[in-house]
């Protein structure tokens, strides 16, 4: 059977995505389309199948039915609810990432200050990561990967753990990153997917919304519309709960 191509700017094309771990079937049937420039939050209970999207279209788990295609030329970073930090310092962290890609080791570290500089841990540039507070190794995270120039971040549930101030400028930066604004002034806007349990944070950073409910995607729409519009009954439940 012929398949129509993705139009221009799509980043994305999952079409009937199944994963199963085992027994579990985590995706089911899952159609997806991302273009250039979106911001689309994934939404659901536990275990409805977020994080797993999130790793299909970082490649990191392959669907055991259907067909994901992505745009060649783009360069992805991932951001995970608990970040991975290597035992060296901040900057380190973020240098090490840059040379992993070929950048020279001197240059590396400049670009590495640049992106501490850009989310405020200049100061801690030297200190070991891993005795930086969960806020500032969100934020060291987030560095690693905006040094990279991504088109793409890809985040799965980057405050969930972190206090209300942390939260905060954690988002911030989330929405500066998507809406193109560097450090040495603006640059192209990044394509962001992000899961969240947090509504009011869907709210202020998306474009769109997903809903996931047992690895079903039940509702995808612009993020006013979901809000605003008719949802399906079990969408409009979760909808409620989480906001009471
Ligand atoms: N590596 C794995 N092996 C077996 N089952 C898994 C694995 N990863 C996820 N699952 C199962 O797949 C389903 C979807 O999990 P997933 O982590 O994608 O959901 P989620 O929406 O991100 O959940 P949460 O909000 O708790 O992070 C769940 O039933 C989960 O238990």
């Amino acid at each position: 059977m012929d398949v129509a191509p993705a139009p221009a700017g799509t980043l994305f094309d999952l079409r009937g995505v199944d994963v199963r771990y085992g027994r579990v079937s985590a995706l089911t049937g899952v159609q997806l389309r991302v273009a250039v420039g979106e911001r689309v939050a994934l939404v659901g209970a536990n275990g409805s199948g977020k994080s797993t999207l999130l790793r299909v279209l970082h490649g990191l788990v392959p669907p055991t039915a259907g067909q994901v295609h992505s745009d060649a030329g783009q360069r992805q970073a991932m951001l995970f609810q608990r970040p991975h930090m290597l035992r060296t310092s901040a900057l380190n962290n973020v240098a090490l990432g840059l040379w992993l890609r070929r950048v020279r080791w001197s240059q590396a570290r400049l670009q590495a200050l640049v992106a501490l500089q850009r989310v405020g841990l200049q100061d801690v540039a030297q200190q070991n990561a891993r005795t930086l507070s969960g806020g500032q190794q969100q934020r060291l995270a987030l560095a690693r990967a905006w040094a990279l120039r991504p088109d793409v971040l890809l985040l799965d549930e980057p405050t969930a753990s972190l206090d209300p101030h942390a939260k905060r400028e954690v988002e911030a930066l989330m929405g500066d990153f998507a809406a193109g604004h560097g450090a040495a002034g603006p640059h192209l806007p990044v394509t962001m997917v992000f899961s969240s349990h947090n509504l009011g944070q869907v709210k202020r950073l998306a474009s769109r919304v997903v809903y996931l409910e047992h690895g079903r995607a039940l509702a995808d729409l612009p993020v006013h519309d979901f809000f605003n519009g008719p949802l399906p009954e079990a969408a409009r439940l979760f909808v409620k709960g989480e906001l009471v």
